[in-house]
């Protein structure tokens, strides 16, 4: 590990990271900083939670102009939620240096926008489609940007987003320093960049697998209608401090999260069509602790950083090894350890080998725990809570509530309804959780045959093909009409009916 000192980093950037509790460089970081400082193009690849924004913020920061009052950076980002981040965490680098920093995304008052813009940002960070609508009403000015980043630059340059992407490149210059990062690049996209960089480095932290090592990997099989019983009883057993767990539709996400809370979990949804306030106060309730079970479409997945999540669970196996990559991601980041399990219907399991393929990891089969294995592990966590509290020996006025008790009760029978009252039960709420169509059959086979079948929405499935969707119908007449949006959210959400997969927004 290197000490960012040793980096050529000005003095004000090294005070805002000292601040922030930074002192080694992560490996990204200390490969991509050098090349990044001077002006090089840069591809920039290490797994989840490795540090990927600060690799791309402490050169855009370095590079800044304080007394030039343009926008010198800009930062696309696939999600209103990841804008929100990637901007919080430049805003730490840049704190010393005084950077002004604005992101503009969909779903926000554009007028408020409108007037942020008016201050004079040196960097915006944004998600296609709002930058688009500014573009349109000319409040946006690109011409003196000289730093384009692409944050999760796969997602970014696959067929959803892609002719988003050069829309905006023709208001941004062409003599620029680009930089494009993400977890995962599959060959295909990597290529696509190529084309809009100049002689890119490519950063690659290399790693035997894909996923980070202090995620533990399993996979459930287990029919369908038998998941959610299952997932009750790993929750209990497992009791996670937050987990997310990852539904594979909208309504998915709708069911699961009422079902959960029916049974007395505190689960909350998220997903592409519920309001940004709404989204914005279930993020924020998860990162508080109020709730601790986040159930959420992949929207959730890309990029978001969420100190202390210890379970992901995948209700239903993703469509490609990328999402589940970015997915389990969630869990173990910043060296911290974390657990992940993926349900898997019998007729998915090719999908789960092309995972294993893909991220060269295998999991680790999870036999369910029955309904009393569950029980009896609860029961076993309550007592081991109670005989901490015990040794903790802070135990003060209620020793005089207990010894009224024990006045008129016995002594066993005490005990016995605290580890009761500590244990979840079985719970047979009805709930509703609609049966998922299973992908459609695929044969376990080798990763280098991953086409066909498994079209997710817009296509993106193509480009393990080398080519263009032909399917995707993602191309919005009307492109630039700022007006075309609704809530933020694209109009190609609601024309892909069935196939839809809650991914696209902005
Ligand atoms: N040098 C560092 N020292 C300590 N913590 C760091 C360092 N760099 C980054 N972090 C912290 O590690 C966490 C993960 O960083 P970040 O979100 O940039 O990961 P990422 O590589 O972009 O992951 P993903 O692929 O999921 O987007 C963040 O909380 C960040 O503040
Ligand atoms: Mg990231």
């Amino acid at each position: 590990m290197t000490n960012f000192s040793e980096l050529n980093i000005t003095e004000s950037t090294l005070r805002s990271l000292k601040r922030m509790g930074f002192e080694e460089a992560t490996p990204i970081q200390e490969g991509t900083v050098k090349f990044a400082l001077e002006g090089r193009d840069i591809i920039g690849q290490a797994q989840t939670g490795t540090g990927k924004t600060a690799a791309f913020g402490i050169p855009l920061i370095e590079k800044i102009e304080p007394s030039n009052p343009n926008i010198q950076g800009l930062i696309i980002a696939p999600t209103r939620e990841l804008a929100i981040q990637v901007s919080e965490e430049l805003y730490k680098i840049g704190y010393d240096k005084r950077v002004k920093i604005l992101s503009v995304y969909g779903g926000q008052d554009i007028g408020r926008q409108i007037r942020a813009l008016k201050n004079k940002p040196q960097i915006i960070v944004g998600t296609p489609g709002r930058i688009i609508d500014h573009i349109n009403r000319k409040t946006l000015k690109l011409e003196n940007v000289q730093t384009l980043i692409l944050d999760e630059a796969d997602e970014m340059l696959n067929m959803g987003f892609i002719d988003d992407i050069n829309a905006i490149l023709e208001y941004v210059p062409k003599e620029r320093q680009t930089l494009l990062f993400s977890a995962t690049m599959p060959p295909a996209i990597r290529k696509i960049a190529t084309n809009f960089m100049n002689d890119p480095e490519e950063v690659k932290i290399k790693s035997k697998e894909m996923t980070v090592e202090n995620i533990d990997q399993y996979f459930v099989k287990s029919q369908e209608k038998e998941k959610f019983d299952i997932l009750s009883r790993l929750l209990n057993v497992h009791q996670p401090e937050l987990a997310i767990i990852f539904g594979r539709t909208k309504r998915r996400v709708d069911e699961l999260s009422q079902a959960l809370s029916l049974r007395g979990y505190l689960a909350e949804g998220i997903h592409g069509d519920l309001s940004q306030a709404k989204r914005m106060s279930v993020l924020r309730q998860f990162k508080e602790n109020k709730i601790d079970i986040l159930v959420a479409t992949d929207v959730a997945a890309r990029g978001l950083d969420i100190s202390g999540v210890t379970h992901v669970y995948n209700f239903d196996i993703p469509q490609d090894p990328e999402s589940y990559v970015h997915r389990i991601g969630r869990t173990g980041r910043a060296g911290k350890s974390g657990l992940a399990v993926t349900f898997v219907t019998p007729r998915e399991m090719g999908y789960l080998r092309i995972v294993e393929e893909t991220t060269k990891k295998r999991m680790t089969p999870l036999r369910p725990p029955t309904e009393s294995e569950a029980l009896a592990g609860q029961q076993q966590t309550s007592m081991e809570t109670l005989v901490e509290i015990v040794q903790a020996n802070d135990l003060g006025d209620y020793r005089i509530f207990a010894n009224e008790l024990l006045e008129n009760y016995d002594a066993v029978d005490l005990v016995a309804a605290a580890i009761k009252f500590m244990t979840k039960e079985p719970d047979d709420t009805p709930v509703t959780i609609s049966e998922e169509r299973p992908l459609p059959m695929r044969k376990e086979r080798s990763s280098s045959s991953r086409s066909g079948g498994g079209r997710r929405e817009g296509g993106r499935r193509d480009f393990g093909r080398g080519g263009r969707s032909s399917g995707g119908g993602r191309r919005e007449s009307g492109r630039r009409d700022g007006a075309r949006r609704e809530g933020g959210r694209r109009e190609g959400d609601r024309r892909r009916g069935t196939t839809t997969r809650t991914r696209r927004e902005d």
